[in-house]
């Protein structure tokens, strides 16, 4: 009889053995060293939960809103590519599985089903990721057909200029498939060294920038939030501070009249508020691009700060664990999205692996909070965490 999977992490085993080593290897993949892939999850090791007692917690509830829908926990799916690797009912068994738990999906622009027939699958709600193509048109063309379709939200990718050196892919010379949301608009059928950086030289327009977001406001009436922009050197200081950066912190903060934060991040995270982004999604692209930038749950503060709650801030990179959830509410996000497990439950069980994973996740959340006196989402407060930098502050 086969062992029970306990966890979400043990669907990582079950993926690699369905899958072809290429495939597993560009899912489970990062960048070069792999650095900020270990980060990702051990910074949230390093974060300690600080439970209260004696609080009645005989009903949790774990449901929230994003964007003003409703869903029945701060869990979302990332946008992931190309999941018919995976599975061949590829993003619609992810979508049907979001739908069976109420949860919100973000749909790949590198997806191997279409936008149309994700959205005729089931009635998930849907936001749709985007990468700025080469030829605005055809983001553009992109972006429409997800806003008739009844997608909720856009999502721009700002991490990604060009394609993170991931050394596996290289080796394995990996291929993308045929993606049909492209079809009749471009030919992704590249054969020159790895296909995947192939595909990606071809699709990102490097020269994206701040004022070009105007032009996105201009194609679409959706909410549009940013992902991955946030996750730069500055604000990973903190999470690794050492003593001194943390003393420089203190004088540049008198020094700024009471800011709280470092000023380059401080003016990141303002700046895609002021130029209209309804969202900020701190991520660092699980680790794929960059290599050595910060784990994303040791900027997620600074961020949350920075941006003073005009817009929603959510965060990705790493979560494994309700507790992981637990730790990213309490340091401000509204909601967390995963990426890798999902693929590894789809991987694995199709459609109910997706399931199993999203469930695993929400009953070790509504068992985190219970166990830390926290009936509700929003019971979830700063105070129940300890950092590194909590710790070193005590130490002053
Ligand atoms: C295999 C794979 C493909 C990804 N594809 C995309 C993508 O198409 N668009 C995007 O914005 N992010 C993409 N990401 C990044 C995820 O949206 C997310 O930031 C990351 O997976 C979160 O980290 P986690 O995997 O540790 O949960 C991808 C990540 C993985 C692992
Ligand atoms: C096809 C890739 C560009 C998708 C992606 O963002 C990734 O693999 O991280």
């Amino acid at each position: 009889m086969a062992t029970e999977i306990v966890n979400v992490k043990e669907f990582q085993e079950l993926a690699r053995q369905a899958l072809p080593k290429m495939y597993y290897d560009y899912y489970s993949g990062g960048a070069e060293d792999q650095y900020t892939l270990r980060e990702n999850m051990e910074a949230f090791c390093r974060i300690q939960i600080q439970p209260r007692i004696l609080v009645d917690v005989s009903k949790i509830d774990m449901s929230t809103t994003v964007l003003g829908y409703n869903t029945s926990a701060p869990i979302m799916i990332a946008p992931t590519a190309m999941h018919q690797l995976a599975h061949p009912e590829g993003e619609v068994a992810t979508a049907r599985a979001a739908a069976a738990c109420n949860t919100i999906m973000v749909l790949s622009y590198m997806s191997t089903c279409t936008v149309e027939e994700v959205a005729s699958s089931c009635n998930a709600i849907r936001f749709f990721q985007l990468y700025v193509h080469k030829r605005r048109d055809v983001s553009a063309q992109l972006v429409q057909r997800a806003e008739g379709n009844g997608y909720k939200a856009v999502i721009l990718t700002a991490d990604a200029p060009r394609l993170g050196r991931r050394e596996a892919d290289i080796k394995n010379k990996m291929i993308s498939p045929q993606l049909k949301n492209f079809e009749g608009l471009l030919s992704t059928e590249v054969d020159k060294g790895s296909n995947i950086q192939a595909l990606a030289s071809e699709t990102f327009d490097a020269s994206l920038c701040w004022k070009d977001i105007g032009w996105l406001r201009s194609i679409t009436n959706l909410p549009i939030l940013i992902k991955g922009v946030l996750t730069c050197e500055d604000g990973a200081c903190l999470g690794w501070m050492p003593m001194l950066l943390w003393i420089s912190h203190i004088m540049d903060t008198h020094l700024d009249g009471g800011n709280s934060l470092p000023r380059m991040e401080a003016e990141a995270a303002i700046k895609a508020v002021e130029v209209g982004f309804d969202g900020i999604i701190v991520s660092n692209h699980g680790a794929r691009q960059l290599d050595y930038v910060p784990a994303s749950i040791s900027v997620l503060e600074e961020v949350v700060q920075a941006v003073g709650g005009k817009v929603p801030v959510l965060f990705d990179g790493g979560v494994r664990r309700g507790t992981d959830i637990f730790k990213a509410l309490a340091l401000g996000a509204q909601a967390v999205l995963v990426g890798r497990p999902v693929i590894y439950g789809l991987a694995a069980k199709g459609e109910y692996g997706v399931r199993r994973v999203i469930e695993m996740l929400k009953d070790e959340l509504e068992l985190s909070m219970a166990l830390s006196g926290c009936p509700s989402v929003k019971d979830i407060t700063r105070s129940h965490v300890r950092t590194e930098r909590d710790r070193l502050q005590s130490m002053l």
